[in-house]
């Protein structure tokens, strides 16, 4: 007799893989190493940004006071003063001080001038500018503490370090970074059908796709991936390997072999593992057959076989897991409303996760199609999905032009928990 299994909804199996998603380490890093990693600690400002009152343009420092109510003024020019220079003389009335931009406004004087509004003369051997109106205090002058103030948190901790937070760490000092140690997942892919990439083709046997695919998604979730090859369909081989790797990894992966076929020995490695199995069906196509059980603390990913619904697998379910365990509040693929580019007329009681490839229109809506061919078994149309095209089951399909949700592939920026309130937009 064939096991039964009962799908669980996609939000109650997220939620129960979620419950295991660790608290990981903290190491220091080179701040030219931190780019992509999550940072470890809330960055807050020690310092106004400016921290001083600097020119924003190269022209010349004066006293506002010394032009005001007029309409020519001539000054005399006191020092001249590039970025990182210092003019510390007192100020004189009448006095000008030629700037640079960047340079900190020398005390006594309030305002810049650009070097374009002023004529020069020289009198005497003495340099002389001539101004022909007033200005005002402050007037073209970037102001100490008018970016960011002392005390204020720019990021947030469990942040994925960008290019421009790369600048703040820089700006604060930071030469070694804060970031949370990245997980090792191990990767296993199963199946006697599997041939090694440079191998070539043999009837009935195809190449290793998934391994690959994982390894590359495993770097775009943030973590380290440890690659144990492929494995043919045995049971004492495939247990032994997942019982030594389980010893190096924070958390295996393996592909092929979840189902119910006469050689998807999964299910039984769980058994001997004395793995509690989290969910063995999820109401979800493809990858359906998506399994998770966890043994000692540590979650064990049974993905399915077939590349589309290990993809799906993955996104939905390991990569929160590898942010969460690095700080990240908002782990979940980031959800936008799209308009649908195809139909999709055929019911489906499952929630569907269409491949799809997001367009923006010339009319400003965002629009996601298909990205080619969409079984469970396709590889093709991965290659163009930067999308998942969410088709909530149910009793009705859907129209090309409805406004359907779509998660984010290749956004880094994320999202909380995004399948609350999800509405099929025919209701
Ligand atoms: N009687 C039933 N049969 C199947 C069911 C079911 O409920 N009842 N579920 C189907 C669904 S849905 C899926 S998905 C697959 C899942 O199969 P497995 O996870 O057990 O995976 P395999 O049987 O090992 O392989 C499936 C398919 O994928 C190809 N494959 C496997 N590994 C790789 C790899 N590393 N790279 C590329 N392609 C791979 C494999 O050759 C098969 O074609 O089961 C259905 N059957
Ligand atoms: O797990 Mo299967 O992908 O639903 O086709
Ligand atoms: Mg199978």
């Amino acid at each position: 007799m064939i096991e039964k299994r009962t799908p669980i909804p996609v939000g109650d199996a997220v939620n129960r893989v979620m419950k295991f998603a660790g608290t990981g380490k903290i190491e220091s890093v080179p701040l030219q190493q931190a780019y992509g990693r999550f940072l470890a600690v809330d960055l807050i400002a020690d310092h106004d940004i400016p921290a001083f009152d600097r020119s924003p343009y190269d022209g010349f420092a004066i006293r506002s006071e010394d032009t005001l109510g007029k309409k020519r003024v001539m000054l005399q020019v006191a020092g001249e003063i590039g970025a990182g220079s210092l003019h510390t003389k007192p100020a004189e009335p009448f006095e000008a001080v030629r700037i640079m931009t960047g340079a900190a406004i020398p005390k006594g004087f309030d305002a810049v001038v650009m070097l374009e509004l002023v004529k020069e003369h020289t009198k005497e051997g003495k340099k002389l500018i001539e101004l022909n109106r007033a200005y005002n205090k402050g007037d073209n002058v970037s102001f100490k503490g008018e970016d960011t103030q002392e005390g204020t948190v720019l990021v947030k901790k469990g942040t994925v370090i960008n290019a421009g937070i790369s600048a703040l760490l820089a700006a604060f000092g930071y030469h070694q970074v804060p970031v949370s140690v990245k997980p090792v997942i191990g990767v296993i892919a199963t199946g006697s059908e599997l041939l090694e990439v440079e191998e070539a083709l043999e009837p009935g046997k195809i190449r290793n796709s998934n391994a690959y695919m994982i390894l590359s998604q495993i770097e775009r979730a943030g973590a380290e991936a440890l690659y144990f090859g492929k494995l043919k369909d045995d049971f004492d081989s495939c247990y032994k390997t997942i019982q030594k790797a389980m010893e190096q990894v924070d958390l295996l992966i393996t592909t092929g072999g979840v189902s119910v076929g006469d050689y998807d020995y999964l299910p039984a490695i769980y058994e001997k593992l004395n793995a509690a199995v989290l969910f063995n069906k999820v109401a979800m196509r493809p990858g359906s057959v998506t399994t998770v059980a966890e043994v000692n603390g540590k979650l064990l990913f049974g993905l399915s076989g077939n590349p589309s619904a290990c993809y799906v697998g993955f996104e939905l379910f390991a990569r929160p897991v590898i942010r969460k365990s690095q700080g990240n509040k908002q782990p979940h693929l980031k959800k936008v409303k799209a308009v649908l580019g195809a139909d999709f007329k055929k019911a489906n009681p499952f929630m569907r996760f269409v491949r799809g490839r997001i367009d923006f229109e010339e009319d400003g809506r965002i629009s996601v199609t298909p990205s080619g061919f969409n079984k469970s078994s396709a590889v093709s149309s991965l290659a163009d999905a930067d999308a998942f095209i969410l088709l909530p089951g149910g009793t009705r399909g859907y129209e090309k032009g409805m406004l359907v949700d779509a998660l984010l592939l290749n956004d880094v920026s994320g999202s909380e928990w995004p399948w609350e309130n999800i509405v099929p937009s025919y209701r």
